[in-house]
């Protein structure tokens, strides 16, 4: 019987972060499901956020970025499925999609790349870090009050350029990006999460569908870990209460021990001055309701300068 391939087309943005992770999805299910590679076909679609290298993504408009011209071709039709960092993703998506499965989250922590050195103390009073995450600069400089943070965007490569050239002496990057393109080693440090906590989603390659399409999100079902779509499920809820434009330093993160859900949230001023922290327990059946009552109490202690009201 001759099949009519391909059977899938999964769409993905263009950076090798984003073709690697659809390419772990696409191995995920032709090996779950025994098919040939080519049963899932690739499609690569250029972004907004893409086109932007020159400024600060919270000043582009934020979150959806990197999401937009993915959640077009889903509703056209033109792709079955779109494969994201679920970091990139805004807390409310288009209507008619959806987030049907994610992979099991790689570790969610920040990673220090120095010039020289191998921790955060070991950069010099004054010393250069460029980062474009008003999270990432705002934990920095609570941290470090005496470092000079400035805005380094583009792609992982061009940002570790960059430190290497002198023309910055650190940049932080999410260590899961690192990893998946094989550079897990330039990463001097790892900080802890305990006083540097990563954004929401970071660490989780998250797969969206049309929704209704139960055909195809049935063929997720067994590459998904449903640990990390509940951690997930509670970090967007809690920042669906905050903010979501991206203009606000916020960290977020869900971990699930068997039952029971643990998430710690966190909000500072931009200069890293004001922190403002949470943490909340709550059972794994409850995931929803935990991250909404984390983001309200939250946005109940927040002043209204950090957070809009
Ligand atoms: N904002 C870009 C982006 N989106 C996801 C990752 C890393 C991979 C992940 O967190 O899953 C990165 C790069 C970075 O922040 O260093």
């Amino acid at each position: 019987m001759t099949q009519s391939l391909p059977r899938l087309r999964l769409g993905t943005r263009g950076s090798p972060l984003a073709l690697w992770q659809a390419h772990a999805v696409r191995d995920a299910l032709v090996k779950a499901h025994g098919w040939a590679p080519e049963a899932v076909e690739v499609q690569v679609i250029r972004t907004t956020g893409d086109a932007i290298t020159d400024r600060a993504l919270s000043e582009a408009g934020g979150k959806g970025l990197f999401t937009k011209e993915l959640e077009e071709a889903l509703l056209d039709r033109r792709i079955d499925l779109a494969v994201h960092s679920a970091k990139d993703m805004a807390t409310k998506l288009p209507d008619g999609l959806h987030l049907v499965g994610y992979l099991p989250r790689a570790d969610v922590r920040d990673a220090l790349i120095l010039r020289e050195g191998s921790s955060l103390a070991d950069l010099k009073p004054g010393a250069k870090v460029g980062t474009a995450s008003l999270r990432r600069e705002a934990q920095l400089r609570r941290l470090r009050p005496d470092l000079q943070v400035s805005l380094l965007r583009g792609n992982v490569h061009t940002r570790l350029s960059k430190v290497e050239s002198g023309e910055f002496d650190g940049t932080l990057l999410a260590l899961a990006g690192l990893t998946r393109l094989g550079m897990a080693d330039k990463a001097s440090a790892l900080l802890d999460v305990a006083d540097f906590l990563p954004a929401v989603g970071q660490g989780a390659v998250a797969i969206e569908s049309r929704f209704g399409d139960i055909a195809v999100d049935a063929l997720l079902v067994p590459v998904t870990c449903p640990a990390t779509g509940l951690a997930l499920r509670v970090e967007r809820a809690y920042l669906g209460e905050l903010d979501g434009s991206c203009r606000t330093p916020i960290g977020g993160l869900a971990e699930v021990q068997g039952e029971e859900i643990r998430f710690r949230g966190v909000v500072l001023s931009p200069d890293g001055s004001r922190y403002y922290e949470i943490v909340r327990y709550g059972p794994a059946n409850r995931a929803l309701e935990l991250g909404l009552a984390a983001g309200q109490e939250m946005r109940a202690m927040v002043p209204a300068d950090l957070l809009p009201h």
